[in-house]
């Protein structure tokens, strides 16, 4: 079985077994929708996960991840391979992680924790633990948390208390405020502990009528220097039974439930973030992406070892295969699906969620889009040019104030050469992402707004932005993570100063520009207006997307007075929708259909910004948006300051494409009326 060779997690599966409950035919049938290969003649010692019924050639995808234990192997086998080596660690003064995560119902409490008679990783685990302590006389302690909505609270304490995390930036270490830890001595004592409060939690929700809220479990062992009460920590071993992942699209409950499993959600990424971070060896870790995250900070980061443990239910389940496609990614810190994955497959590699504003920035610049998305998220950019243009300012200045310090060989990069670091920044973006693509090209803006460009072009603003954001990661390392590589170029002060200064202006200014929460009109207002717009455009040769023939392309200024002037038509091209160039003057069908397209994704984009825009009364007057999705939005606002990029990003608030379209025609109707 082959180890994780180097890499910090090891990135493994189980499939559920069968339960009893279920009858012989689901079982017949689940059987084929998941089956694992081990490639022959492969040192890598990789398994890849396949899903969809091979007999019937309807495969979905399939992963490649370290290990996957089939339905028949259980938690004894998973625990002597997997969990048996970290304890040895963890005598050895290093921290661990153990975490199981999967789709509702995947088998992770039962992993975890197990059920009457077959005991869970956790309870072996604190068997073996204890009795190394008993020899080696040490003392051991547990604390159990829970995290419900992004808040952590005390498991063990009789009056359930939130626990605050105190950060020692200095050292990387953690300190869990107001968090028990309670001495055990033996494995019935533990399990009184552990196990009976996980269920005396469901029965007192069921008491007093709460509904039932999902949430993630985690268990700390402690194991001290001696066995004294005054012993000094040593290593401590972590258990994390995150709560079950569900598509948003695919929830029918209400809103509070919806806000929560997106909460939970975005949790479960934040984590496989900075698992993909860990392993690709980046500087910048993004601990501070949700509470679990924080929490665990000392146990995934410096020189601990992570076990991630991705449930998969044997049964047919969409959201397994996404949590293994997930898996792979973080797997080796870079994508591993294999090439045969159909269309929809593919098409559920999604963007990390990250939340503040740069990060996003980060994450448009590596998710693959057509050109025709990326000319869209061009216009929409060329509304904060002018806050870009101040912000790039004092970005520059820090960049030309930084001085080169203590840079590793690898990436012993002079600071103030920007354009080297740069293009370092490129070929390593280029080859850690098939594509980068989808962009927010401010460079390029601030000469060309509101113009159409060609690949060439795109690519050149492609790379532009890829520069800013790329430094503006590498001067920000310092600001949240200097501790943890001591490889990251150190910046002076000033120049973080700077930087952060930078980035503050941007999102403030980006603020002033897009949250105007008091002038926002109606978006019948705006999309009044901008069918006004569009019937100019009709009515005039020039318009913002056009671009004169390619023989003469010229990106000098936007609209030329001297086309408004009524003249034999020239051949115009258009880009259209699927990146295609048109020429409107031969093909009037064409133009037609190019325009129409355009004028949609205008509507889309339209819609997009009357959600990162619009004041929460404004939000409510529309279709589909009640008040807890709206101030669900206002929420995801504050996080980052244009939310909404493209539709996909609507399932956050849960609502799909098609019903958004829905919301758009009806909207579009009521400007005919
Ligand atoms: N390997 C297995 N063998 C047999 N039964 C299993 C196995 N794994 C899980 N089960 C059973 O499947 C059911 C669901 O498992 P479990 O509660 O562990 O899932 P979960 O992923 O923790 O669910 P949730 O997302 O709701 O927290 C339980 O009845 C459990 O006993």
């Amino acid at each position: 079985m082959g180890r994780n060779r180097g890499r910090k997690a090891r990135v493994i599966a189980k499939i559920k077994g069968f339960t009893d409950l279920e009858p012989e035919s689901v079982n017949e049938a689940s059987g084929k929708w998941i089956s694992v290969h081990r490639p022959k003649g492969d040192d890598s010692e990789t398994v890849s996960v396949s899903f969809g019924d091979e007999s019937t050639s309807s495969r979905k995808g399939s992963y490649e991840l370290d290990y996957c234990y089939d339905r028949s192997e259980g938690n004894d086998l998973i625990f002597s391979k997997e969990v048996k080596p970290l304890i040895e660690d963890v005598f050895n003064g290093y921290n661990a992680t153990v975490v199981a995560y999967g789709a509702r119902g995947s088998g992770k409490t039962f992993t975890i924790q197990g059920s009457e008679g077959k005991p869970g990783l956790a309870v072996l685990a604190m068997a073996e633990i204890l009795s190394i302590a008993e020899e080696s006389s040490k003392l051991i302690a547990i604390s159990c948390y829970e995290i419900l909505k992004d808040h952590a609270y005390d498991h063990l304490a009789p009056a359930r208390h939130e626990v605050s995390i105190l950060e020692d930036d200095a050292h990387g270490k953690i300190q869990l405020k107001g968090l028990s830890q309670v001495p055990v001595k033996s494995i019935e004592e533990f399990q009184k502990l552990y196990l009976s409060n996980q269920n005396s939690h469901k029965q007192s929700q069921k008491i007093i009528a709460e509904p039932h809220h999902r949430s993630h479990k985690g268990l700390i062992i402690h194991v001290f220097r001696g066995n004294e009460s005054n012993a000094l920590p040593f290593g401590k071993m972590n258990f994390v039974d995150l709560a079950g992942y569900e598509d948003a699209k695919r929830k029918s409950t209400g809103s509070d439930n919806l806000l929560e499993n997106n909460k939970i959600n975005k949790s479960i990424y934040a984590l496989h973030n900075v698992v993909y971070a860990l392993n690709a060896n980046e500087r910048y870790v993004p601990y501070r992406e949700s509470k679990l995250t924080r929490i665990l900070r000392d146990s995934l980061g410096g020189t601990s070892k992570i076990l991630m443990i991705t449930c998969l239910n044997s049964s047919f389940c969409q959201d397994s295969m996404y949590m293994a496609n997930l898996a792979s990614r973080s797997c080796k810190g870079s994508s591993k699906t294999i090439p045969d994955s159909t269309k929809k497959a593919k098409s559920m590699v999604r963007p990390m969620v990250v939340s503040s504003s740069r990060k996003s920035r980060l994450v448009s610049a590596t998710t693959s889009k057509p050109i025709g998305n990326r000319v869209r998220v061009l216009e929409n950019k060329a509304n904060v040019k002018a806050s870009a243009l101040k912000g790039r300012k004092l970005f520059d200045e820090a960049c030309h104030s930084t001085k080169p310090k203590k840079v590793s060989q690898k990436e012993s990069l002079p600071l103030e050469n920007v354009s080297t670091i740069t293009e370092h920044a490129i070929q390593k973006e280029e080859k850690d992402s098939s594509s980068i693509s989808e962009v927010v090209v401010s460079h390029t803006q601030e000469h060309f707004p509101l113009q159409a460009f060609s690949a060439e072009e795109s690519d050149m603003a492609v790379k532009a932005t890829t520069q800013e954001t790329k430094i503006l990661d590498k001067v920000n390392v310092t600001d949240e993570d200097d501790n943890h590589d001591k490889a990251t170029p150190n910046i002076d002060s000033n120049a973080k100063a700077l930087s952060i200064e930078a980035d503050q202006t941007i999102d403030k200014e980006n603020n002033l520009l897009l949250v105007n929460k008091e002038a926002s009109p109606p978006i019948s207002a705006r999309l009044q207006e901008l069918s006004n717009n569009l019937k100019l455009l009709y009515s005039s040769t020039p318009s913002c997307v056009e671009i004169p023939p390619k023989t003469d392309v010229s990106f000098e200024g936007q609209v030329s007075t001297e086309a408004l002037e009524p003249k034999t038509p020239e051949p115009r091209l258009l880009i259209n929708d699927k990146s295609e160039i048109v020429d409107t003057s031969c093909n009037s069908w064409k133009a037609f259909s190019a325009r129409s397209s355009r004028m949609k994704n205008s509507l889309v984009d339209e819609y997009l910004r009357f959600l990162n825009t619009a004041s929460k009364e404004d939000l409510k007057r529309l279709k589909g948006i009640g008040e807890k999705r709206a101030t669900y939005i206002l929420e995801l606002r504050e996080e980052s300051p244009e939310p909404f990029k493209d539709l996909d990003d609507l399932k956050e608030i849960g609502l799909s494409a098609k019903q958004i379209k829905g919301i758009m025609k009806k909207e579009i109707g009521e400007l005919y009326n």
